[in-house]
């Protein structure tokens, strides 16, 4: 099979205090996440491409399709495109299973072999086979949100796009629901296209990041790449992800190790097997930074690094410090006290000491 072709995009809109100008070329697979603060235009970018909103300027290209170029246009309903809300508005006469087929009947695919091959695909992704005879008003929320996005799924889209699907979800619900999207992004090949306001989500789902601001790109990168700089504020949620394998095991306690370019960390063993590729997630604060080798300490991840930027965070007085450890990067939060203590610059080799990795995936 050969590789989807990239998702171009340029759109150029101008409204009364706000402006969309963007030229994106995205992958045309995996996750993209698209990133930045209230008001940056994440959603009209979604709507732009859903042809929701008809940029006076644009070209969309979507899996060698073109949807918008010059005079030439795709009406919205033309667009093989699944769209999930923040909430799944679900029709309140209709059983789960009634909502699913209605959805397939508007897109003109119900009774298709393709279709019901499909919604019972989308049925067994998100788990709600026991869940088709009830009425919406009888679901969870977080059951609402995976009958929403089966809904988007069962018409065969071409792209998925995701406008904050979890942001009206406890914490709870969110863990619920992460790993059924962690599961279509692993079992399907269709892109999807995900705001979020959330580093965690970013970190769990992202291939990509778009980062927008004022109807600008900012970035466009990995993620490894995106989360590790400096300027995103996320305070506690501030950190880095890097890919990794699983490289050793010690039963006896309860631990693995997972090796990535630039070094080897220790963590809990979240039932991990040997091999396995993994995303790791470590958070600004759990980063310390030493001149020289401390001697005996109980810290079991220390690790060579450079120093390659430093930054004031949110709060004057805590510093952030980004480091490269062969191809990759963490993060780093101290006090800036501690920082000028140690004589934190740019180019300087130290030594980071982590005490806490989250396994992602
Ligand atoms: N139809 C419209 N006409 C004029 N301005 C609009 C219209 N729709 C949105 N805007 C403005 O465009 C800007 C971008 O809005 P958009 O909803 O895309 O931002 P966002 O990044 O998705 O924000 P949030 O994270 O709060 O959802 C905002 O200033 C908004 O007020």
């Amino acid at each position: 099979m050969t590789a989807p072709g990239p998702l171009l995009a340029r759109f150029g809109l101008s409204w009364p205090g706000f402006s969309l100008d963007v030229d994106l070329t995205l992958p045309g697979q995996g996750v993209t996440a698209l990133f930045g603060p209230s008001g940056s235009g994440k959603t009209t970018l979604l709507r732009c491409i859903a042809g929701l909103e008809r940029p006076a300027q644009g070209r969309l290209v979507v899996q060698g399709q073109t949807w918008q170029d010059g005079r030439l246009w795709v009406p919205p309903h033309r667009r093989p495109i699944g769209y999930v809300f923040q909430e799944a508005s679900l029709f309140a006469h209709l059983s789960v299973l009634g909502n699913l087929r209605y959805g397939l009947r508007r897109s003109g695919l119900d009774g298709s072999p393709q279709a019901t091959q499909r919604l019972e695909q989308a049925i067994g992704l998100l788990g709600i086979g026991h869940l088709l005879e009830r009425r919406p008003d009888r679901l969870s929320g977080g059951e609402r949100q995976r009958v929403g996005i089966a809904r988007a799924l069962a018409v065969c889209p071409r792209l998925m796009l995701l406008d904050e699907p979890l942001a009206a979800l406890d914490q709870r619900r969110k863990e619920e629901i992460l790993p059924y999207l962690e599961r279509l992004h692993r079992e399907l090949d269709i892109p999807m296209l995900y705001v979020t306001h959330a580093p965690q989500e970013m970190a769990r789902l992202a291939d990509h990041v778009v980062l927008l601001e004022q109807g600008r790109v900012v970035q466009s990168g990995p993620v490894a790449d995106t989360l590790s700089r400096l300027d995103l504020r996320l305070g506690e949620e501030q950190g880095a992800v890097v890919e990794a394998v699983v490289d050793a095991l010690d039963p006896e306690w309860h631990l693995v190790r997972v090796a990535f370019d630039g070094g080897q960390l220790w963590t809990r063993d979240p039932g991990a097997t040997l091999g396995q590729r993994v995303r790791v997630r470590v958070l600004a604060r759990d980063v310390s930074l030493a001149r020289h080798p401390p001697g005996a300490s109980s810290i079991q991840n220390l690790l060579p690094a450079q120093v390659v930027e430093l930054a004031q965070d949110e709060h004057p007085g805590l510093a952030l410090v980004r480091l490269r450890l062969g191809n990759s990067h963490l993060v780093a939060r101290l006090t800036r006290r501690a920082a000028a203590e140690l004589g934190i610059a740019v180019g300087q080799p130290v030594w980071a000491q982590v005490k806490s990795v989250a396994l992602m995936r």
